[in-house]
Formats: C-alpha cells, sequence, structure tokens
C-alpha cells in the first residue's frame, strides 16, 4: 500500500513536473494513471459483488404474491406490527385492494379515540374508516421477529393486465432454515383467520375470468333469517352433511358437488339466506353475474375452474342471462332446443347454455363447492339446468306468512329474555348488521325502544300478525315497514292496517300503471306491425303492377318490331322525309328482341295484330321517336302502317347522329341479325 501511495505521490509529482519538462514522460504517467483507475475500480466490484454473494448465501428469501392468501395473511400481520410506528417510510391506507377487510388494525394508531364516544362519528361513518400501516413499496424495511431481523420488500411485478401487474413481497432473513419463515406464515394465518372468523369473503368474477375480492361483510346470524319452520334447519344440515362426505361420493364415484335452487317472489330472503349459511359454514362466497358484460363460455369456465374447493358459488338471478336470450329469441333459451344457441350482445355477453352447463359439470369444474342459484322465475329456466345432479334441493320462497310476520317483529324490538340472549350469545339475535367489535355501538339504535317483557313481545307479536295478511306482503316489505317503527312497537301494531291498505292501492296503482303501459307497447307494437305489413302489400303490389306493365312494354315492342317488318321495303312505297331512318332505330330493335319479334307473329287483321300495332305507336311514342302519319285504317288492318323514328331532341340527340355516322359506314346489321328481318325503319328511304 505504501508503494502505491508513494508511487502515486511520485506519479503526480512527475505529472506536474512533466508538464513542463518531456511530453513523452507525460503521456506515460497518463497511461499508468489509467491503469491504476482500471484496478481500484475492478477490485472494488469484486468485492461488493463478493460481499453480496457471501451475504445471500446467509439469506433465505420468501416471495408472495397478491393473488395468494399468504400474501394477505402477511400483509395484516405487517399492518398490525407495532415497528411500523419507528419507520421512517411507510404507506398509511383506508382502502386497501387486498382481502384486508378483516384489517384490525393499530388500533392505538389509527383510529380516532374522539370517535369510540361521538355518535356523530358513527353517523358519518367515521368508525368505518379505519387507517393502516403498511410498508411503503420499493423499500426494504427490516422487523425484528423472533430472534431474526427481517428484510421486507413490497414490489410489483410488471404486466400488462392487473393479474401480471400484482403486488408482491418479499421477505429475506439471515437464517440457516426456512423455519423462521414457515413460522411467521403460519401466525400470520392464524391471525388472519381469527380476524375473518365474524366475516364472509365476498369475490366477483372478472371479465377476465378471474375472481376478484370485493369485500369481507360481517357475517349474518341463521336466526335473523325468518323463513317457514325447518327450512334453514334442512338447508344447513344438507349442506354440512355434504361438505363432510367426500369420501363417500368418490367412493361411488359421484361427483363432489351440489346444488341449491331457491326460487320465488322478490325479498323474500333468498340472498340474505345463502350469506348467513356462508357464515354458519364459514365459507366464502363466489359470486357471478351470467348477464355482466363480456361474459362468455370460456370465461365462465375458468371462473368455474378456479374457485377453490370449500366455498359458495353464487348464481344471482339465473334466468336473467336467458332473458336476454328470450328477448332476441323468439324460441326462448328455456327451450332444451336452444341448448347450444349462441347469442351475441352489444356488450360483449356470449354465453350460452351449453356453455353454462358445461362449467357447471364439465370436467374443469372444482369439485367440493355448493352451489346456489336464485331465481324469481323458475319457470323460465331450462330443465336441463335444474335438473338432479345441477340443482339438487330446491326452495320456494314465498310472501310472508303471519307466522313469519310474528317472528320478524319479535327480531325487531328488544325484549328482556332476547337482551340475556344476546349478551351471553355471540350470534346475536337481531338484525344488526353491525361487526361484533362495535356491538356496543349498534345497542345505541336500539336502545330508545321500550324494553319489553317477553310475555308482553309475545302478545304484541301476535297483535302485529293477526293485522298483517297471509302471504300477500314480501318479507322486505315488512321489514321496510318496521324499520320505520323501530323505536315504536306498539305504534308499528296500530299502523300496520293503515299501511297495508297504502301498500296495497300503491300495488294496485303500480299495477295499473305496469298494465297500461304494457297495453300501450302492444297498441303501439300491433301499429308497428300493421304499417309495417301494409308496406309490404303496397311494395309487393308495385312489384306486380310494374312487372305487367314490362310484360306489356315487352309485347309491345315485339308487335312494333313485326308490324315494322310487314312495311313494303320498296322506296317508292315510302312518303316519309329524310331522315326517316336512322341508325337510332338500330338502337331501338337490339339484335335479341329482333330474334324474338320473329316468333309469335300474329295473323295480319287480327285482333291481336290491331292490337299489337297500337302498342307499337305507344311504345315508339315513349321511346323518344317520332310517328309520323300513322298509317290509316288501322282497325281494318288493310294497311300496314309506317314507323319512322326520328331522334329525340334531347340529349340522346348526339348519340343517335354519331350512331349514325357509323351507319353510314356500314349500315349493315350485325352478323347476329338475320338480313332478312331488318325492319323498313332502319332502312333509309333515300338508299
Ligand atoms: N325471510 C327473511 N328473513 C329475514 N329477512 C328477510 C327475509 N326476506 C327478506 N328479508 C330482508 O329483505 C331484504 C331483501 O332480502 P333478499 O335480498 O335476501 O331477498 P331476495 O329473495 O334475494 O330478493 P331478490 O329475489 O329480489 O333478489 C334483506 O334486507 C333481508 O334482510
Amino acid at each position: 500500500m505504501d508503494f502505491i501511495i508513494s508511487g502515486t505521490t511520485g506519479f503526480v509529482k512527475n505529472m506536474v513536473s512533466s508538464q513542463s519538462s518531456n511530453p513523452v514522460d507525460a503521456v506515460k504517467d497518463f497511461a499508468k494513471l489509467a491503469i491504476l483507475g482500471t484496478t481500484v475500480e475492478t477490485a472494488r466490484r469484486l468485492a461488493t459483488s463478493g460481499w453480496t454473494q457471501f451475504m445471500e448465501s446467509f439469506f433465505l428469501t420468501a416471495h408472495f404474491t397478491q393473488d395468494d392468501y399468504p400474501y394477505d395473511w402477511l400483509l395484516q400481520w405487517l399492518s398490525k406490527q407495532p415497528a411500523w410506528s419507528r419507520s421512517r417510510e411507510f404507506e398509511i391506507t383506508t382502502r386497501s385492494g387486498l382481502r384486508l377487510g378483516v384489517m384490525n388494525t393499530n388500533k392505538s394508531e389509527v383510529e380516532d379515540d374522539e370517535d369510540d364516544d361521538d355518535d356523530k362519528a358513527v353517523l358519518s361513518g367515521g368508525r368505518a374508516k379505519k387507517v393502516a400501516f403498511l410498508p411503503s413499496h420499493n423499500t426494504t424495511h427490516t422487523i425484528f421477529y423472533a430472534g431474526h431481523w427481517l428484510h421486507i420488500t413490497r414490489g410489483r411485478t410488471q404486466g400488462t393486465d392487473w393479474y401480471a401487474n400484482a403486488e408482491t413481497l418479499k421477505i429475506s432473513v439471515i437464517a440457516r432454515n426456512n423455519d423462521v419463515i414457515k413460522q411467521l406464515v403460519l401466525q400470520a394465518k392464524k391471525e388472519y383467520e381469527r380476524d375473518a372468523e365474524h366475516r364472509v369473503h365476498i369475490f366477483l368474477a372478472d371479465i377476465y375470468g378471474r375472481w376478484g375480492w370485493n369485500g369481507a361483510r360481517q357475517k349474518r346470524p341463521l336466526s335473523s333469517i325468518v323463513l317457514e319452520r325447518g327450512i334453514k334447519e334442512m338447508l344447513l344440515e344438507d349442506a354440512k352433511d355434504f361438505l363432510r362426505s367426500e369420501d363417500w361420493y368418490a367412493d361411488r364415484g359421484i361427483p363432489f358437488r351440489r346444488g341449491y335452487l331457491l326460487h320465488g317472489v322478490p325479498g323474500s330472503g333468498k340472498t340474505s339466506l345463502i350469506h348467513a349459511l356462508a357464515g354458519e359454514l364459514g365459507l366464502d362466497i363466489y359470486v357471478v353475474t351470467l348477464s355482466s358484460k363480456g361474459m362468455n363460455d370460456s370465461s365462465l369456465a375458468s371462473l368455474m375452474g378456479r374457485v377453490p374447493s370449500r366455498c359458495i358459488v353464487l348464481l344471482e338471478d339465473l334466468d336473467a342471462a336467458f332473458t336476454r336470450s328470450t328477448s332476441r329469441d323468439t324460441a326462448a333459451t328455456g327451450s332444451p332446443d336452444t341448448a347450444t344457441t349462441k347469442t351475441t350482445t352489444d356488450d360483449g355477453n356470449t354465453l350460452s347454455l351449453s356453455g353454462l352447463l358445461n362449467s357447471l359439470d364439465g370436467v374443469a369444474a372444482t369439485e367440493g363447492r355448493l352451489l346456489f342459484a336464485t331465481t324469481n322465475h323458475i319457470d323460465r329456466l331450462d330443465p336441463a339446468l335444474s335438473r338432479p345432479g345441477r340443482m339438487d334441493v330446491w326452495v320456494d320462497f314465498k310472501n310472508a306468512t303471519k307466522w313469519q310476520a310474528e317472528e320478524l317483529f319479535k327480531n325487531f324490538f328488544p325484549y328482556e329474555g332476547k337482551k340475556q340472549e344476546e349478551g351471553s350469545d355471540a350470534t346475536v339475535q337481531t338484525l344488526s348488521l353491525r361487526p361484533p367489535t362495535s356491538r356496543k355501538k349498534s345497542n345505541c339504535s336500539t336502545h330508545r325502544a321500550p324494553l319489553l317483557t317477553e310475555a308482553e313481545m309475545t302478545d304484541l307479536a301476535k297483535q302485529f300478525s293477526d293485522r298483517v295478511p297471509d302471504g300477500e306482503m314480501s318479507v322486505a316489505a315488512l321489514q321496510g315497514y318496521l324499520l320505520k317503527n323501530k323505536t315504536r312497537p306498539r305504534e308499528a301494531i296500530e299502523e300496520v292496517e293503515a299501511w297495508v291498505k297504502t301498500e296495497r292501492e300503491t300495488k294496485a296503482k303500480l299495477k295499473k300503471e305496469k298494465d297500461e303501459k304494457e297495453a300501450k307497447e302492444k297498441a303501439e307494437k300491433d301499429a308497428k306491425e300493421k304499417e309495417e305489413k301494409e308496406k309490404t302489400e303496397a311494395a309487393e303490389k308495385a312489384a306486380a303492377k310494374e312487372k305487367r306493365k314490362l310484360a306489356r312494354a315487352k309485347a309491345a315492342r315485339r308487335a312494333a318490331r313485326r308490324v315494322a317488318k310487314e312495311v313494303p321495303t320498296d322506296s317508292s312505297d315510302s312518303e316519309f322525309d329524310k331522315p326517316a331512318t336512322s341508325p337510332a332505330d338500330a338502337s331501338a330493335a337490339t339484335s335479341e328482341k329482333k330474334t324474338e319479334a320473329t316468333s309469335d307473329k300474329p295473323a295480319e287483321g287480327s285482333e291481336a295484330h290491331a292490337e299489337a300495332l297500337v302498342a307499337a305507336l305507344v311504345d315508339a311514342a315513349t321511346t323518344t321517336s317520332t310517328v309520323k302519319e300513322a298509317p290509316t285504317e288501322l282497325a281494318s288492318g288493310a294497311s300496314t302502317p309506317v314507323i319512322v323514328h326520328k331522334p329525340a331532341a334531347d340529349e340522346s340527340c348526339g348519340e343517335v347522329e354519331e350512331q349514325s355516322k357509323d351507319a353510314d359506314v356500314d349500315s349493315v346489321p350485325s352478323s347476329s341479325e338475320p338480313k332478312s328481318e331488318t325492319s323498313s325503319a332502319e332502312t333509309s328511304p333515300s338508299s
């Protein structure tokens, strides 16, 4: 090293001195400097890369991508790490494109404490806006975990679409084996699942045939669904039994799938029941909207092949996808013969019934899923779609019975027995949709209702149901009415009859309006059809008339040619002026027509002959020729008329004159025309 330094010093001295002395020495010194610089830089790079390799040989690195669950587990775990409070670079978010609906963030830091006691914050939705601290992108953060320093980097893969452009997470740690990473992932998973316990995750199909996370909804207690006795229990038991029976299905070679068709009137609880069942069974819901834009057979097949083995697949309004085709095709998709018919719509939806059937139970379809389909119009479904194997259990949903009205009433208002139940049981017995963490707040919305005794409640609920007509109102409508009176149980009973009356009137009015609208539309449609029919008939008549006219004209032309043929060719017979004949006549009588003129010749002096003569005159007049001195005694047919064509005084003259000149040069009829057929009109009297 000393050598280098002293050498360098001497070298620099030399350089300085060589400035004034020998230029050859200066060049040498520059060369030495270049070599020295290159050597130093190479050594530096080798050292750096060696150090990196050395370090990397001790680092374990795990990669996680956004489209897989561990990414969400870890991100949620990270969001809860107190280390973020010390970090100098981080991301703060209230919204996440991930499955962080369960994000139970670092409460002390992310929630506004004032909100806890402030009703206003609840009303303004302040509680819903939780804030999360997350690692910022493209920065390496270090966290101490289980005796190791974790180096965490959030990044993004580069690609054209959303999936290729997904977020990534890289965790590196210096360790002898990957136990620490395994431990971390397992812990993150456990915490995630614990937080997710009260939630149902919803996934929606996207246009690429993939599933996108749409949010986590609070579980809905099954007890909040009021259905006729036994229905909920039957469905729950059936689903549980199915999920337990994988081996049983495998032993018998039966595809491990189960389908439920929930059909019936709107607002009767079909969707709510599925939501509640998903919560009860701990399954996520994968929703497919068959009528959505861009949906086609392959995207549906791809979606069905990608659902996880234990989940609920929900096909909402099953009939809707095919209502579209019904409206475009009078043969509705509900009939089997349209099963393979594809319908293309403006929005690119080309889903076919056969495509739907294949995706439900084709070879690529996932096993182990529960398929729920809802429809308001079961009659519109193809029998193939609803047959056992595809839809194994059918449930008919009707308007609220008196019993349902009574149960709904009990669900709405607090009473002593129920209050105890709520306090002791994690499963709330009300329709509250608030998360358990905010249950304290949820009581705020009901505590103003008078607390009834159980006996009072039984009595009031009975009174309520007595005043509600059986099977006339939907549960959704009753729920809407009770919501308006959620703090006034007694008034709700007193006013329910008036409400029923108003509902009936509204319904009647809506029905009347609908009927009128339909009648109007029908009348308009009929009028339009009639108009189109008349137009078509008129067009047909006009076409027929035109055809007849053409036929008459043709006959007339034939007759004219015949007449012309019968005129004596002797020039002495002709008393017409020049140019009595011009080659323009040749254009009036084409070779084809001349050939035709030889046939069907009526007998001279006959009635047909006379008619033909008249027609010939008309024809001649319409072909811009002048009839000069039509022969007399047509009726007798004794004398033969002579027709002389003159070029009309219009723009065709030039053409005719030209033809005339040509004719002067060569007035011989074309070879296709027999000479004998040359009409007298074509022969110049002067010749
Ligand atoms: N049987 C029921 N028990 C409890 N709540 C119900 C019931 N039926 C309807 N509701 C309430 O009415 C509303 C609409 O219910 P839901 O969407 O489940 O009905 P639906 O039958 O799926 O209607 P649609 O056929 O129009 O989709 C929800 O808020 C739900 O709470």
